[in-house]
């Protein structure tokens, strides 16, 4: 079991705390079909080979519109590093719980160590532990990783921290060439959405999720979109992530050389609802731990999201009322848990505060 603090023990009679335990009807199957998408080669995508740059975009264009999940491979980050990022994880997670709860996430904060979520949720609760941190492609930014490892963590694991602070350098490479990919698959141009995420404030998270003696009674992370952007996720060698295309889960097989990724509601927003906020979920199991590098990016904090004025006409009015990516932030973390409406409940939210206010 995750290392837990003060849960009711009603465990007589489960094996596994009663908050843990999921409704019947959102409880994994067994019969998971994988969800096989070909994967994008980042490096030919943006050669000068207009036959593979078209392949990409088409591909881009027919899955993102459909469920919003994609592969990259051939992206060009180091396999070392991101090797080493999943070591720290091991070593990290491996503490005592009061070693790490010295870098206890405080609630509405996104920052931070949390076990059991069981100060944000009373039910529900998500089979992991996590790590979150902020990162800035600011140039002025360089050791916002590195100085946020070691006041939280403590001095002896700055070099943890500059560890990450290239692993999220890494992601920020790799989520602006997926920016013009996206750009160019919607037509609005190949720098377009790299201008928009350039100076990127974005989240990291470290997904930790321990083996569950009953694992098909609840979830390592439960059914969402992620609200942020883009997501550029590295799982290990071990199943878990989960996509829901046609009316059902998909397993996403793991590929250690691949990244994952998946469109966030405020990209989704971006482009006028085209594209879709990926519904996704991770499972457990009995045997092993199971670990996820999740990059999610987001546009500083000056941006509007807004849609380009080309993805909208006539056929295609406005879906969602501009916002900047903090208070949706705020949202999540404070006033709603993320499912697979968040940006509906959000609009609406926006909607009454500001009548509320005027
Ligand atoms: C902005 C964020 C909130 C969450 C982490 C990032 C992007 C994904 C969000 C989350 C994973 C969606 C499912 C629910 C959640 C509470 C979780 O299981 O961790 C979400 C994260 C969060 O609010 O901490
Ligand atoms: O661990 C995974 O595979 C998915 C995690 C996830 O969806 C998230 O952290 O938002
Ligand atoms: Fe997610």
């Amino acid at each position: 079991m995750p290392t837990f603090s003060s849960l009711s023990d009603d465990s007589s009679l489960s094996k596994i705390p009663s908050q843990f335990i999921w409704p019947d009807h959102e409880r994994p199957t067994l019969d998971s079909p994988e969800l096989h998408v070909p994967p994008i080669d980042l490096k030919s995508s943006i050669s000068d080979d207009p036959v593979a740059l078209s392949d990409t975009c088409r591909l881009l264009n027919q899955v993102c519109r459909k469920h919003g999940f994609f592969v990259v491979v051939n992206h060009g980050v180091d396999a070392e590093l991101i090797s080493k990022a999943h070591e720290f994880m091991d070593l990290f997670f491996g503490m005592k719980l009061e070693e790490k709860q010295r870098a206890g996430r405080k609630v509405g904060e996104l920052c931070g160590y949390a076990n059991s979520f069981i100060g944000r949720f009373s039910c529900k609760l998500p089979w992991k532990e996590t790590l979150s941190f902020r990162y800035s492609a600011h140039a002025h930014s360089s050791t916002l990783v590195e100085d946020y490892f070691a006041s939280a963590l403590g001095e002896e694991l700055r070099s943890s921290g500059k560890l990450y602070q290239q692993y999220c350098d890494a992601m920020s490479k790799v989520s602006l060439t997926i920016m013009e990919l996206l750009g160019m698959s919607l037509g609005v141009g190949r720098e377009y959405f790299r201008n928009f995420f350039e100076e990127n404030e974005s989240i990291m998270r470290l997904n930790y999720y321990p083996p569950c003696q009953t694992p098909g009674q609840t979830l390592g992370t439960g059914p969402h979109c992620d609200p942020t952007s883009l997501t550029i996720l590295h799982q290990d060698h071990v199943h878990g992530l989960q996509v829901f295309v046609d009316q059902q889960w998909h397993s996403i097989p793991p590929n250690p050389q691949a990244f994952v990724v998946n469109i966030g509601d405020t990209f989704t927003a971006l482009s006028n609802g085209m594209y879709k906020s990926c519904l996704h979920r991770a499972v457990v199991n009995e045997e092993s731990v199971r670990k996820s590098l999740a990059f999610f990016l987001c546009p500083n904090e000056d941006k509007v999201v807004s849609p380009p004025s080309c993805l909208v006409d006539e056929k295609n009015p406005r879906i969602f009322p501009d916002f900047r990516w903090p208070t949706l932030l705020e949202f999540s973390q404070k006033h709603y848990r993320a499912d697979d409406k968040t940006l509906e409940a959000f609009s609406n939210w926006l909607f009454q505060t500001t009548l509320s206010t005027d």
